[in-house]
């Protein structure tokens, strides 16, 4: 860990309308160069506490800091440009497909293209950066190609890129790896965790493989019914302490089960 905090999340509270509180007490950090994997069984609140992060969760209490702006009382503007530097990796890769694979990754830098950019063509700067990206990404020789014809693998991989494209100061990736085989499991993580740690960008990692987390991070938050049960390095983590996130989820009968573990079974290690 180098440097404060780019996010920076307290005692999180999130409702969906009139529903239960679906984070409850959430504290998060992301600092720089770490990949941080965030575990919890469907429904715990994994993707609301992303979508926290870029101004799309309801936030009921709390106090939510990306970048160094509160994300509870921003103005529309700045959420707009605290928004284009969170760079964003989704399970279904979001490609446009019948546009080349060049295209959607220059696509990354709309953000700071005005009209004049999206009429006329992207510069030659973004066209050079773009390429380069895609060489990182190691798809460069497909850049050409309609995005649709690539592999999930490769899809990824574009869709990376994209994300870079935008100069991102953070990186969400929610379930980035679902739609994937292990092998391409293994090389999307690894190649997120090398942008993690060779940009010093912060990259929260949503996954529901234990092995690809404990592999994959250098961290591991685990939530459960919207409560941080986990908050650890990983090398001091296996599947076993892991089990807390998981344990008794459901009652035979398809209910939520009382006797879930509380904060007060958590794992947490601040050290
Ligand atoms: N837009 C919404 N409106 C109402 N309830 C929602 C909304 N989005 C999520 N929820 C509820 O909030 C809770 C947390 O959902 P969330 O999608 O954050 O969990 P998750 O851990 O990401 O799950 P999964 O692993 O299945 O993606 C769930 O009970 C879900 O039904």
């Amino acid at each position: 860990m180098t440097g404060p905090a780019l996010v920076s999340v307290r005692d999180l509270r999130v409702a969906y309308g009139d529903g239960p509180l679906v984070l409850d007490g959430v504290d998060l950090d992301l600092f720089p160069g770490e990949m941080v994997a965030l575990l919890g069984s469907s429904g715990s609140g994994k993707s609301t506490l992303m979508r926290s992060l870029t101004g799309f969760a309801p936030i009921n209490g709390g106090s939510v800091h990306v970048v160094g702006h509160d994300m509870t009382n921003l103005p529309r503007r700045r959420l707009r440009d605290v928004r284009a530097s969170v760079g964003q990796v989704f399970q279904q890769f979001n490609l446009v497909g019948r546009l080349s694979v060049l295209t959607n990754v220059l696509t990354g830098s709309l953000h700071d293209a005005g009209p004049i950019n999206l009429a006329g063509g992207f510069s030659s700067a973004h066209r050079r950066r773009a390429m380069e990206l895609l060489d990182r990404v190691g798809i460069a020789h497909k850049a050409t190609d309609q995005a649709r014809s690539l592999s999930g693998g490769q899809q990824q991989r574009v869709a990376i890129a994209r994300a870079l494209m935008q100069n991102p100061r953070i990186v969400l990736a929610d379930e980035p790896v679902a739609s994937l085989d292990p092998r391409m499991s293994h090389a999307v993580l690894e190649l997120l965790h090398d942008i993690a740690r060779q940009d010093g960008i912060p990259v929260l990692v949503s996954l529901h493989v234990l092995p690809l987390a404990l592999e994959h991070s250098d961290r591991i938050v685990g939530l459960r019914h919207g409560e941080v049960l986990v908050s650890a390095p990983t090398d001091r983590l296996d599947a076993a302490a892991l089990d807390v996130l998981y344990a008794h989820d459901e009652t035979p009968d398809g209910a939520h089960d009382d006797t879930h573990p509380r904060k007060a079974d958590r794992v947490d290690d601040h050290a």
